[in-house]
């Protein structure tokens, strides 16, 4: 078994044990893309005739696959753990001891009640310890974790969680900010209320690195 295989197995047995993690199946990967994407298209087909819409339409005949296409490969890809970014980390040479904040993160993701999208942003941030990790490799964890059916709380602790295990400190934070389909489009129709959810652990426990990172945040880009 090389590395990889072994960091791989250590995230299994974390993704198993951790109570943040997103409700699953003990069989969840039994099944490979293609035969999820196969069944999925099926069902598809039924709720879109159930419906009434006419499937032998051109418009429509393409659509059962095209969605279960789009819940597997892309909106519900980061269920899989064979999708998570495991990003190399760098021995910090520089010592560099300060906050790295990665802000404007784009958030798209899914809310589990109602399937409908979250659109916001996350801002992350971190003082590393003997570790650094490539910037868009935060973009990328962020990616993962919001590429599922989510709440934004648990979304907020699973990024959490995972920048620790990446960079190796529990000093991060994260906030993410976002809009709800289901709160916007429907149900109560509030098109101007947004959430906001923050997760801080380490030295973000004190008010002033929060602080800092809220004033980091909030600043003009440039
Ligand atoms: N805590 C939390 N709740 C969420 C999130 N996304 C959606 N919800 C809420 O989940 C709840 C689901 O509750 P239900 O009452 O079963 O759903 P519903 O009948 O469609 O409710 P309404 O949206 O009020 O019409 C709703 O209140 C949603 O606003 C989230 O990220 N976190
Ligand atoms: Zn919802």
């Amino acid at each position: 078994m090389d590395n990889h295989d072994l960091e791989k197995e250590e995230e299994m047995d974390d993704h198993m044990m951790s109570s943040l993690e997103t409700p699953l199946r003990a069989d969840a990967f039994d099944l490979s893309d293609d035969e999820k994407i196969a069944i999925i298209e099926g069902h598809f087909r039924e709720i879109m005739h159930t419906l009434g819409l006419d499937l032998t339409d051109d418009s429509l005949k393409g659509t059962p696959h095209r969605v279960a296409k789009m819940y597997v490969k892309e909106t519900f890809s980061g269920l899989h753990p064979d999708n998570k970014p495991i990003p190399r980390r760098f021995e910090n040479k520089y010592k560099y001891d300060k906050m790295l904040v990665e802000r404007d993160i784009t958030v798209y993701s899914s809310c589990e009640h109602h399937f409908v999208p979250i659109i916001g942003k996350a801002h992350v941030a971190y003082i590393p310890n003997e570790h650094v990790i490539g910037l868009s490799k935060l973009n990328r964890i962020v990616h993962y974790y919001a590429r599922r059916p989510q709440v934004q709380e648990r979304m907020t602790m699973q990024i959490a969680d995972a920048l620790k295990q990446a960079l190796r400190t529990e000093n991060v934070a994260v906030l993410i900010e976002a809009d709800h389909l289901c709160v916007m489009s429907r149900g109560v129709n509030d098109v101007s209320s947004s959430t906001i959810t923050a997760e801080y652990s380490g030295l973000f426990e004190q008010e002033n690195y929060r602080a800092e990172f809220l004033g980091h945040i909030r600043s003009s880009k440039h």
